[in-house]
């Protein structure tokens, strides 16, 4: 079950071959170890390193509540020979992105004393290159798309003059965002007593890792939350200027009257959403039959109609992009061709840049994992449904955890942190498996796409092995009056369901807000709660959560 979810979130095709290289993001200068890190290590000799008041008598706490951990966990864990007898911390997390954060927030809640390591900046690839910049280049791409529809305004009775934008304005918004954020998680970890160690994490051994060069700490558990890096696949050439990943799409140093975006799965969506608002025009390059192959077949088309259709978008599918050579000496930049099925060439493209959006590759590089005995699969590291690292043999290896993109299991932020936290509650003691068909996931154009749960063909193979029947239940944004009031009319709610006990198998929303909307659902399925139920909820008028309404209210539960 997990193993189709997450193809359907990371689209096989997207996956990196083996023998395939990939443009790392992540050169790490070796940093030197700083003092705060000396401190720490002093803190775990009995010295309390910290200037505040407050960050010393949590640290003690922690110490103290951590003891009761230790003891609580029982052999089950058991340790090797070369295990350490004693720690510096009870949590070590190698990798300080969101899903690293999330795991050392909750940890402290839990009153582990927890380090994080990290070799570049705080918040990965989220808040410095990903959600962040990304959904800040959105915010003006969907104003700047209301403000230049003269048919939206005037249905509103607005009247503006033409719009226009300053590009470096834009990319700056984009960046003091990330600096905002980042520095926001930064600080929440330094006052909750999460200490930041600075360097590249290497696991030495049985709960024991390097931090930088030669300073070695010791964790009753260790968590690996490395994360991922653009993918890039062999014969493209990148050159950061012309062609480009996502890492350099997000500082937006230019705005290309062509693009081609290759692969249109969420970056490539999402980006062709910010550069036609700005005015490129945009050819898509698809390995897959249809554009968007991750999202459920019907709100796909609808959003082929609405998101692709009107726009400076043309594109070519079923071919892949095998030899793309950036702009020089007043050349273009050149796109090759071949046909995804046959491999035979077909045309060249000449544009002025192109987006490689081809998939993310995990940064599992350097790790140490032979020290451990663990093989990555396609640089993933393989895990159990409890994010248990599992070794070559097929054994657990104790104490060993690895979370977010560097598992492979969903590529999305909240996924990444979630997977964290249900780690802390098993090292404190209360089992939990994630749910990972309970993760929403959404794509931030204008209008959003999000979804939770099975895509209708997912559940209909599902019901056909398991012997169940599958209904399906629409409504329209059409209907509902905020969204006519707002004059974003156009929009789909799809649920999908077992008529015989009305369990959700998945919901999809196109439209104005999808991306908030979607939780009543994903709320749903996490907390098993039936169809029956949720037809007796009440959503105030007028607001578009009532198009969810509307979608319960109209599925036949036969219970
Ligand atoms: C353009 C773009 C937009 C995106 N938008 C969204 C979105 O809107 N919503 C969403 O949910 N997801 C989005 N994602 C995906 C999301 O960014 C990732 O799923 C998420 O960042 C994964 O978190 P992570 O903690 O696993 O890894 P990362 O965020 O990649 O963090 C890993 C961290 O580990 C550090 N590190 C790596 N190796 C070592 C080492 N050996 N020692 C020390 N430190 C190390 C890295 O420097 C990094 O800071 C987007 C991604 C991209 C590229
Ligand atoms: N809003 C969000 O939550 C959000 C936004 C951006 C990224 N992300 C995450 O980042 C990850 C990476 O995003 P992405 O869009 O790069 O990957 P993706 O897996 O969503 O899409 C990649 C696309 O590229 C195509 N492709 C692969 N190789 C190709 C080639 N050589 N030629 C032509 N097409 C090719 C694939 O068929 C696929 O459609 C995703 O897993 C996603 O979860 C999430």
């Amino acid at each position: 079950m997990q193993a189709s979810l997450s193809l359907s979130v990371s689209n096989p095709a997207a996956i990196p071959r083996s023998g395939h290289g990939f443009e790392s993001s992540l050169p790490f200068p070796s940093k030197p170890v700083n003092l705060r890190f000396c401190g720490l290590r002093r803190e775990a000799l009995g010295f309390s390193s910290t200037s505040s008041s407050i960050s010393a008598y949590r640290s003690n706490r922690n110490a103290a509540r951590s003891k009761k951990v230790w003891a609580s966990l029982g052999s089950d864990n058991g340790s090797s020979s070369s295990a350490p007898k004693s720690f510096d911390y009870d949590l070590i997390i190698i990798g300080a992105g969101v899903g690293g954060h999330g795991a050392a927030l909750h940890a402290v809640e839990k009153g582990l004393k927890t380090a994080i390591v990290e070799g570049d900046v705080v918040g990965g690839t989220c808040v410095n290159r990903g959600c962040v910049p990304s959904k800040a280049l959105l915010a003006v791409s969907g104003r700047m798309r209301e403000l230049q529809n003269e048919h939206h305004l005037k249905a509103l009775g607005l009247q503006v003059s033409a719009a226009s934008y300053d590009r470096q304005g834009v990319a700056d918004h984009a960046n003091n965002l990330a600096t905002k954020i980042r520095s926001n998680l930064t600080n929440s970890m330094k006052a909750l007593g999460v200490d930041i160690l600075t360097g590249f994490g290497t696991v030495l051994g049985p709960q024991k890792v390097k931090v930088g060069k030669d300073t070695v700490v010791t964790a009753k558990d260790i968590i690996i939350a490395t994360g991922s890096v653009p993918f890039v696949p062999k014969g493209i050439e990148v050159d950061g200027k012309t062609v480009i990943t996502s890492d350099h799409a997000l500082k937006l140093e230019s705005v290309p009257d062509w693009i081609a975006i290759v692969g249109s799965g969420y970056i490539g969506l999402e980006f062709s959403d910010v550069y036609t608002a700005l005015g490129s025009e945009v050819t898509f390059v698809e390995a897959l039959d249809q554009l968007m192959p991750g999202f459920d077949p019907e709100i796909g088309k609808l959003a082929q109609r609405v998101l692709i259709n009107p726009r400076k978008i043309d594109y070519h599918t079923g071919v892949f992009a095998t030899k793309i050579t950036p702009a020089k000496d007043g050349k273009p930049v050149t796109i090759e061709l071949i046909d995804a099925k046959t491999k035979e060439p077909k045309e060249t493209l000449e544009v002025d840049a192109a987006l490689i959006a081809t998939g993310r590759a995990p940064f599992t590089n350097g790790l140490g994992l032979e020290n451990i005995n663990v093989a990555t699969q396609r640089g993933f590291i393989p895990v159990d449904d409890r994010m248990r690292v599992i070794d070559s043999n097929g054994d657990r290896v104790p104490h060993l955890f690895c979370i977010g993109d560097a598992n492979g299991k969903m590529m999305l932020a909240h996924a990444a942190s979630a997977q964290g936290i249900s780690v802390v509650e098993q090292l404190t003691g209360r089992d939990h498996v994630l749910n990972h068909l309970s993760i929403p996931a959404a794509c931030f154009t204008h209008p959003e796409i999000s979804m939770v749960g099975l895509t209708e063909p997912q559940a209909r193979e599902k019901a056909e092995l398991e012997g169940f029947e599958v209904a399906v239940a629409k409504t329209s944004f059409k209907a509902n009056t905020k969204a006519l009031a707002e004059n974003e009319g156009e929009g789909l709610a799809k649920l999908i369901y077992r008529p015989d006990n009305g369990e959700i198998l998945g919901v999809h929303i196109f439209g104005l807000h999808a991306a908030d909307l979607i939780h009543e659902a994903s709320n749903a399925i996490a907390l098993g709660t039936r169809i029956q139920d949720l037809k007796l909820a009440v959503h105030a008028h007028p607001t578009l959560s009532e198009v969810l309404d509307e979608l319960f209210k109209s599925a036949k539960v036969s219970f």
